[in-house]
């Protein structure tokens, strides 16, 4: 279904809980604040899933705070892949994956994205607050071992980690990795501070452009993305410096508390959708059809963010 700026709804991202096992000084949190609340059930996430496909979603992002610390991930997994969505991604920072992958695949879980915004280990901790860079190289080489594909690595560009960018080129070409993703800091979190963290994408992303073999842009969020001649592609995810960003953005969040969240950075565009989760006296169909109600309510207030947005690029030059 199409909004009223004609973006259509496509990806649900569903945060499974708040709690993270490391500590990003630039954590987003998808918007939704530090409390912790117990996550949505899989029963519960399955509804909206179920409904989100009759609204045209086709994919569904698990994120968090950390999504494999959720010990029911498995089955929220396949709860999911049951209501006929296409494909099951999550976002994760990696460091449960080395016991966890196999697991993760037999239930279904299409892609992964892990994070690596490091590869000194002292840097690794002072951007995460954790001393976890082996483990999390173990990780990526597991997802690759069970056949995960693509694999996803994001890295968050910021002032304190700007020199380990052409490692993390390096090591992913060395690693067959499929996709890089180069992440404009948000300015939310420590990153609110922009000014002291935020680093200019510019001379890296030329640079990468006068390497590529190939470049193209991506429906999603109008993401420039470049093919290197080892057949690495990195993607350029700038909503900030990217004025066109918002319009091409195609999802709606499931926060951790049941709401549908139209937008990362807005509070006031929320559906709340917790009465019909927990309406256990309803029929199902009955349950459903509240959803229903609240998808069409949320997808009517549905608005770009590009208003809102700073262009910290023309503001730095
Ligand atoms: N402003 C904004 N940034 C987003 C949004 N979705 C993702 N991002 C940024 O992209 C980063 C990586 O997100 P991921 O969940 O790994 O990837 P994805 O955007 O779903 O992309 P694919 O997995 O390639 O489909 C996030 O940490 C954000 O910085 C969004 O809806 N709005
Ligand atoms: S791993 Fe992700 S959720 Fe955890 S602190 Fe870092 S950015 Fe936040
Ligand atoms: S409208 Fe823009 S800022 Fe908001 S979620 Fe979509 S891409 Fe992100």
């Amino acid at each position: 279904m199409i909004d009223r700026y004609g973006r259509p709804l496509e990806d649900l991202r569903v945060t499974l809980t708040h709690v993270c096992n490391f500590s990003c000084f630039f954590c987003h949190m998808e918007g939704e604040g530090s409390q912790t609340i117990e996550g949505l059930t899989p029963e519960q996430i399955g509804l909206v899933s179920k409904v989100a496909t009759e609204f045209g979603v086709k994919s569904v992002k698990l994120t968090g705070g950390e999504p494999t610390l959720r010990r029911d991930l498995a089955e929220v997994i396949s709860t999911i892949k049951s209501t006929g969505v296409r494909e099951v991604s999550m976002t994760t920072n990696g460091f449960l994956l080395p016991a966890i992958a196999g697991k993760l695949k037999d239930a279904g879980l299409d892609r992964i994205n892990i994070s690596l915004h490091a590869l000194t280990r002292e840097k690794f901790k002072e951007v995460t607050g954790v001393d976890g860079l082996d483990r999390v190289v173990i990780g990526i080489r597991e997802v690759k071992n069970h056949g995960f594909k693509p694999i996803k690595l994001n890295y968050v560009l910021t002032k304190r980690n700007h020199d380990e960018a052409k490692k993390i080129i390096e090591f992913s070409e060395q690693n067959e990795i499929d996709e890089l993703h180069l992440i404009e800091l948000h300015p939310v979190g420590l990153g609110k501070s922009s000014f002291t963290y935020h680093e200019s994408m510019r001379n890296l992303e030329e640079e990468i452009a006068r390497m590529a073999v190939k470049s193209e842009i991506r429906s999603k969020h109008f993401r420039p993305r470049y093919v290197l001649p080892s057949g690495l592609v990195i993607e350029i995810v700038k909503p900030y410096a990217n004025p066109i960003f918002c319009a091409g953005c195609n999802r709606v969040r499931l926060t951790v508390d049941g709401k549908l969240k139209t937008c990362l950075y807005r509070d006031d565009k929320e559906i709340d959708v917790m009465y019909a989760l927990t309406a256990n006296s309803l029929a199902l169909e009955e349950r459903l059809e509240l959803l229903r109600h609240a998808f069409e309510v949320a997808i009517s207030i549905r608005e770009p963010n590009f208003k809102y947005m700073m262009n910290l690029e023309s503001q730095q030059a």
